[in-house]
């Protein structure tokens, strides 16, 4: 049974440290971002556990607030639906979903726990983007961070500027019950650069693995999941590919919180440039010699 990487992760840059790493400080991060852009080479998922009490709490409360939505009264959950499709509160074919975008117009009425999935969505954002930045220092790539970071929008916008934000947090509620609607679970690719999941249950997210059987995702509290999507694919000239992945029935009635991490809308993505030095190094995975 092909095991996942699970790995320690914690969102601060600590190249800005003062004063600065020493050798083994040095050694252990580049070991992080060489295993975080392996385990998305080889598997399209990295499991983070995380080292920040901040994000670990702020994603706790947000779980919370989407669980609570979802038990609240059909009138209240209606009222937070939207008259633009995939945003808002929506019910589909086994599952309930709500779609919850920083800087976003309002929805048709007040949405209780909206502070919490702020918080959640900006600490899930925090977390994308320095994913992305160690995923730039990894050996395979030797990008600067700017190279995918500099895709993204600026991190402000959304709440400064009242900008609806790219990305977008899609809570989800899964039909509980001996038979669940399949389509609620179905195999996908996500659209979007990374997509950040994070369950209080411990099972129900798979990928395809290597050999196409499905891996257990494991999430729980203090994990995170990242999985590669469609826009860092492009953005990498498919030295990464989106990964499939379906939800397991686990009769449990699971809530999930999926960040979807976006390039700006007006990102000019020039693959090439991104990966010219990784793609042209002889020891480079996208390199001549492979
Ligand atoms: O609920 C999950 O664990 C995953 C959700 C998902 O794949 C998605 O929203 O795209
Ligand atoms: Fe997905």
């Amino acid at each position: 049974m092909t095991a996942l990487t699970e790995l320690d992760f914690s969102v601060a840059d600590i190249l800005a440290a003062f004063p600065p790493l020493g050798e083994p400080g040095l050694r252990a991060y580049r070991s992080r971002c060489n295993a975080i852009w392996e385990a998305l080479q080889k598997q399209g998922v990295v499991v983070l556990k995380l080292g920040d009490g901040d994000v670990e709490e702020g994603l706790l409360r947000g779980l919370k607030a989407c669980s609570r939505f979802f038990e609240s009264t059909d009138t209240a959950k209606i009222s937070a639906s939207s008259c633009i499709p995939g945003e808002g509160y929506a019910r589909r074919s086994g599952k309930e979903l709500l779609a919850f975008r920083l800087g976003a117009p309002q929805l048709a009425g007040p949405l209780e726990g909206k502070p919490q999935l702020e918080v959640a969505c900006a600490c899930l954002n925090r977390l994308g983007r320095a994913v992305l930045r160690d995923l730039c220092r990894s050996a395979a790539l030797g990008l600067h961070p700017a190279g995918l970071g500099g895709l993204l929008e600026d991190e402000g916008g959304p709440l400064l500027r009242g900008q609806p934000s790219a990305s977008a947090l899609r809570a989800s509620k899964y039909e509980a019950g001996p038979s669940p609607s399949a389509l609620a679970f179905a195999p996908h690719h996500d659209r979007g650069a990374l997509t950040l999941v994070a369950s209080t249950q411990a099972q129900g997210l798979q990928v395809a693995g290597p050999g196409g059987a499905w891996l257990d995702v494991p999430l729980g509290p203090g994990r995170v999941a990242v999985l590669c999507r469609y826009s860092l694919s492009y953005a990498l000239g498919g030295l990464l590919r989106p990964v499939l992945h379906r939800v397991r029935p686990c009769g449990c009635g699971r809530v999930s919180a999926a960040y979807e991490l976006c390039l700006r809308p007006s990102a000019v993505v020039d693959p090439g440039a991104v990966t010219q030095g990784a793609a042209t190094r002889p020891d480079s995975p996208g390199g001549p010699c492979t």
